[in-house]
């Protein structure tokens, strides 16, 4: 499974840009600010969610340009065409179409999985939950692509929930019972995904042991119990303690990822930056394999500034390994030569100058 001509219409600084993406790897380049890394957010917004900046869908649109964008792609031996985008009157609402029928976003996952590593999340490991947790979603979604519709109606029923715990005047007991119950329901379905996908992992990651790259250790920290059954008690025992807060305390929408770095025993906090870039590239690395032996190729790695922090010799380990692997690599870079080492089957290279894509042959020959 591959992205095929891609097509990017008003989308930020691209008014049109069409790339006939190679198979396997794909290498973009050029100056800051060229528009680069806009063609892989462009790719992030094939998948469900909110993109790999979570940007607001209404800053998407090419300033220049009439208002609302499209992005959309060909899934190569598919037959299928799948696109979002925005209208110029409604320029908040995404929209997604496959084959040209209107469809949930959600349902992109079906189709696809994108992951990503991009520069911001260097301090992945430093910052909030919220970030490891969108990262561990994104590998869980590959897996099990109703994740996104569990997540997506969890929160919906906690937003309520959180909204009618507000309220000053007298709620039925009964409308706050029948969202918890959806919240343990889906909240349930999502603890099951996240500690398969960190179960398999695992075992993926013991796979990889002695290469170039520095080994992980996964971990979930859960506030609240996992069980639907346990999580609807704890959410109804826990309502004034949660109207007092202004937000559920409990369940799966506040896991952690913990990461250690095995060979020093050490938090992924204290590891050097390039040490826990290593470690999320072991961790996509074994992703890919997990996702290949379970759904086949389905897999697409959006690596935006790849090169940096990593010496020549993991530069070519990594493009070594990803190589062996199936499925179909962006990476971006503001100097070819970076990307001298990247095998030249399936390969085609892009160079990008104010927002005009240019075809400039595998290895730039
Ligand atoms: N809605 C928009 N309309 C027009 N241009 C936009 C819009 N949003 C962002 N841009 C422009 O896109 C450019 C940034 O593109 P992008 O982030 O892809 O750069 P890049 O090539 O990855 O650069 P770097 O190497 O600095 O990361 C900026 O010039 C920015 O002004």
């Amino acid at each position: 499974m591959a992205l095929s001509n891609l097509s990017l219409s008003q989308f930020r600084n691209h008014e049109a840009s069409r790339i006939a993406a190679g198979a396997r790897f794909n290498v973009i380049w050029g100056d800051n600010g060229a528009g680069k890394t806009n063609i892989l957010e462009a790719i992030s917004l094939l998948a469900p969610g909110r993109g790999m900046r979570r940007a607001s869908i209404d800053q998407m649109a090419r300033q220049q340009g009439p208002g609302g964008f499209a992005i959309s792609a060909d899934l190569a031996g598919e037959e299928v065409r799948i696109g979002t985008g925005t209208n110029a009157d409604a320029p908040s609402r995404r929209l997604v179409r496959v084959n040209g029928a209107a469809a949930a976003a959600t349902s992109l996952a079906d189709w696809l999985a994108v992951v990503w590593l991009t520069p911001a999340m260097d301090r992945l490991f430093l910052e909030g939950a919220g970030g490891r947790r969108r990262f561990l979603d994104r590998l869980v979604l590959a897996l099990h692509p109703a994740h996104a519709r569990h997540a997506a109606r969890y929160e919906a029923a906690m937003r309520e929930r959180n909204r009618l715990l507000g309220e000053t005047r007298a709620i039925d007991p009964g409308w706050i019972d029948a969202l918890e119950a959806r919240m343990a329901e889906h909240g349930g379905a999502m603890a099951e995904a996240r500690a398969d996908t960190l179960q398999a992992l695992e075992v993926q990651i013991d796979a990889l042991a002695d290469g170039p790259f520095a080994q992980p250790t996964l971990a979930l920290e859960r506030k609240g119990p996992v069980e639907a059954g346990a999580l609807a008690a704890a959410l109804r025992s826990g309502r004034a303690r949660d109207r007092a807060a202004g937000r559920a305390l409990a369940g799966p929408h506040r896991d952690d990822l913990i990461v250690t770095m095995r060979q020093k025993a050490q938090p992924a906090a204290l590891c050097s930056t390039g040490e826990q870039k290593a470690m999320l590239i072991a961790i996509i690395l074994a992703h890919a394999d997990l996702v290949a032996e379970r759904r086949g190729s389905r897999l697409i790695l959006l690596l935006d500034e790849i090169a940096a922090h990593l010496d020549p010799a993991r530069r070519a380990a990594l493009y070594e390994q990803l190589a062996d692997r199936s499925g179909q690599v962006w990476m971006t870079g503001t100097d070819a030569a970076l990307f001298e080492a990247v095998p030249l089957a399936g390969r085609a290279d892009w160079s990008v100058s104010g927002g005009v894509v240019s075809g400039v042959g595998a290895g730039g020959s």
